[in-house]
């Protein structure tokens, strides 16, 4: 086994601000996180802590004046973060599929799936119409739609809500990327399929071995899905690490919290908002530790410098009660 393999997505040191006249807004800060083909990163945190700005700066989709200040991203090792509107446009149908919490924001509701499915796979990949139309079809039963051959000549607004979210999969899918971008693809969805299309998402990107970062406030779909996990605080990743280790022995006192608000599997998931008091503002990021004015476990340092990730166990975590474990090991 090549160990030096280049992992598929780097992001490195990732910064994204927000100019204003009233000052730049820091929205992400040093962001770092590599997924290797074929695997699911989970990337989880309370609302307003960076998940989805992280996807939209991967697929160049930052809402203007949103920009990538400093940092890279790289897929395949080709910097992806400084490229010209079109070649973008370019990787995100071939290389990087997107699937949003709405399906209607991905779909056009005035062409049928079909023809949306052909001219996705027509623009990226060298195939006929009849080919194309064969391998949508294809897609549209992969993905679970019942009666694909008639399903295909019917316009969005005739499938239910789950079934529209079937066909963004199919159309995400549709040019074969080696990069899957799902943010909170079953939030707007009915709590009883949020599961089967998360199994179906899963099931698909391992056959076809795309890897996947799935944005979500849900640990219980995190638990099931992801083989890695990103928890971020505050616009910077708190801890990173093999979803079963973050689960069972996080390293950071922010996800131990966050493990804490996880529902009993039958349960209605809720949201993570079970650690008292609330993430600061971005505008009024705290020195130090942006957890540390929440932290249980908080001490002197936590509270004049800031903790770059560092080895936690089997995890990363930015804190530094890992540091001084190192001091009083060595
Ligand atoms: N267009 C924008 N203009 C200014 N600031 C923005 C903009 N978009 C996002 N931000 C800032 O970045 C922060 C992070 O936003 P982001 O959408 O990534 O959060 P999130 O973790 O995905 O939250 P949620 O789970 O609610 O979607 C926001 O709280 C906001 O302060």
């Amino acid at each position: 086994m090549n160990t030096n393999k280049t992992p598929l997505l780097q992001v490195k040191n990732l910064r994204v601000e927000f100019p204003s006249r009233r000052g730049t807004l820091l929205a992400l800060d040093d962001i770092n996180f590599n997924i290797d083909a074929g695997e699911i990163l989970g990337v989880v945190g309370e609302s307003g802590a960076g998940k989805s700005l992280t996807g939209a700066a991967i697929i160049g989709l930052l809402e203007p004046p949103g920009r990538v200040a400093a940092g890279e991203i790289l897929l395949d090792g080709r910097r992806i973060d400084n490229l010209p509107y079109e070649e973008m446009r370019k990787v995100r149908g071939r290389q990087i599929g997107a699937i949003f919490q709405d399906p209607l924001t991905s779909l056009n509701p005035l062409y049928t799936v079909g023809r949306q499915l052909v001219e996705t796979i027509q623009t990226h990949l060298p195939v006929s119409l009849a080919e194309a139309r064969q391998r949508a079809i294809q897609l549209l039963k992969d993905t679970g739609i019942p009666a694909a051959e008639q399903r295909i000549d019917h316009y969005p607004h005739q499938f239910s809500g789950g079934m529209r979210q079937r066909v963004v999969i199919a159309l995400a899918l549709a040019a074969e990327p080696k990069l899957i971008v799902a943010d909170e693809p079953t939030t707007a969805l009915d709590v009883s399929i949020q599961a089967q299309i998360i199994a179906l998402l899963k099931r698909l990107c391992k056959e076809k071995g795309a890897a996947v970062m799935l944005v979500t406030h849900d640990m219980g779909v995190i638990a099931e899905t992801c083989d890695r996990v990103a928890v971020m605080y505050a616009g910077r990743v708190a801890e990173i690490g093999p979803v079963h280790d973050v689960i069972h022995s996080p390293a950071h006192p922010y996800t131990e919290g966050l493990m804490g608000s996880i529902p009993a599997m039958d349960e209605d998931r809720e949201r993570l908002t079970q650690i008292d008091g609330a993430m600061p503002r971005l505008t009024a990021i705290p020195k130090g530790c942006a957890f540390h004015p929440r932290c249980p476990k908080a001490f002197d340092r936590c509270r004049q410098e800031r903790p770059e990730l560092m080895d936690a166990g089997r995890t990363r975590a930015a804190c530094w009660l890992h540091a001084e474990q190192e001091r009083q090991v060595a």
